[in-house]
């Protein structure tokens, strides 16, 4: 019998890690391929198809993106490519192997003027370049056949994190300003992709929304890694609310927790609070 094969594309980004690890340790026998953007560059054509046709995984996991935001509005092209016809590639060389696609998108998709969590099939209206661009990508999977993860605010212990950044300015003593006016949901990378190795090894298809329970602002963020150090971020005097339309140029939806019920409805399981997947996170930082 051969063991389920599953290919990892953006290996070396912050879900990209946590996925290739994650498979690896599975207590199952299963075979794992992970390319770094330097060994696969999703953007050429003939290097998708070389490696998805010379390994014929079972799934292609798609955690490659252009995922700066701001610098998609200014390079439109490159992120439409990476983004969005990219995909179309990965799933055209997919298919000529049978394997699935497991492909990852973002709350971005949409335009933040819900009341309540949004559900896979509510209405998409990105505001920015980066949120069209991943929508496009969306649009390239076969009903029936491939997975879309949606997901949102990912967090890691990784370098440059937001719980790392936290963790050395306030060392540092530097102050810490914040975008307070933006909701969402705080999502760990290591428990997105336990949810997603869940959901590829039940056959699941189609899209689902997975993200770690509970909502918050990046300001409600930072308080809580200050509480975690044991600094009362009300003695902090230096951190500061402010509003995303101060600190970034592309537009953000400003509201845009996402529901999980498909999520649990199709596995049985849930997601931690956010507060308590992340406080995993900066025990490992504070502690390594
Ligand atoms: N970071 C976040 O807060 C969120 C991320 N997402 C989605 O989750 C997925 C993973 O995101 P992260 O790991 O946080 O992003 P990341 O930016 O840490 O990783 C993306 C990886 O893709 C690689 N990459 C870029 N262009 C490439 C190319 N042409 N060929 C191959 N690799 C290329 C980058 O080198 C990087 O390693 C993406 O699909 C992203 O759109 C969704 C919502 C929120």
């Amino acid at each position: 019998m051969t063991h389920p094969r599953f290919l990892v594309l953006g290996a070396n980004g912050q879900l990209g890690q946590r996925l290739t690890r994650r498979l690896g340790g599975l207590d199952l026998p299963v075979e794992v391929f992970a390319f770094t953007s330097s060994e696969v560059d999703i953007g050429q054509r003939s290097i998708v198809n070389e490696a998805i046709r010379s390994l014929r995984p079972d799934w292609v996991v798609n955690a490659a993106a252009f995922t700066a935001v701001d610098r998609c509005e200014l390079e439109p092209d490159h992120a439409f490519r990476i983004n969005a016809l990219a995909v179309r590639w990965i799933v055209e060389a997919a298919a000529a192997v049978s394997g699935r696609v497991c492909n990852f998108s973002t709350d971005y998709v949409f335009d933040g003027h819900a009341a309540q969590p949004y559900r896979e099939w509510d209405r998409v209206n990105p505001l920015g370049i980066y949120g069209r661009s991943k929508l496009g990508g969306e649009q390239e999977l076969r009903a029936g056949f491939d997975l879309n993860i949606r997901t949102a605010w990912l967090m890691s212990a990784s370098r440059g994190n937001i719980a790392s950044t936290v963790v050395r300015l306030a060392r540092e003593g530097a102050p810490l300003r914040f975008v307070g006016d933006q909701v969402g949901s705080p999502t760990v990378a290591d428990d997105l992709s336990e949810a997603a190795v869940q959901l590829m090894l039940s056959s699941c298809t189609g899209c689902f929304h997975v993200v770690n329970g509970g909502v918050g602002s990046w300001y409600q963020v930072v308080q809580w890694i200050l509480r975690l150090l044991g600094r009362d971020p009300g003695q902090v005097t230096e951190i500061e609310a402010i509003s995303v339309a101060d600190r970034y140029p592309a537009p953000r939806p400003s509201y845009s927790v996402l529901s999980t019920s498909s999520y649990v409805a199709a596995t049985g399981r849930t997601t931690d609070d956010w507060h308590d997947a992340l406080e995993r996170i900066v025990r490992d930082l504070d502690h390594p």
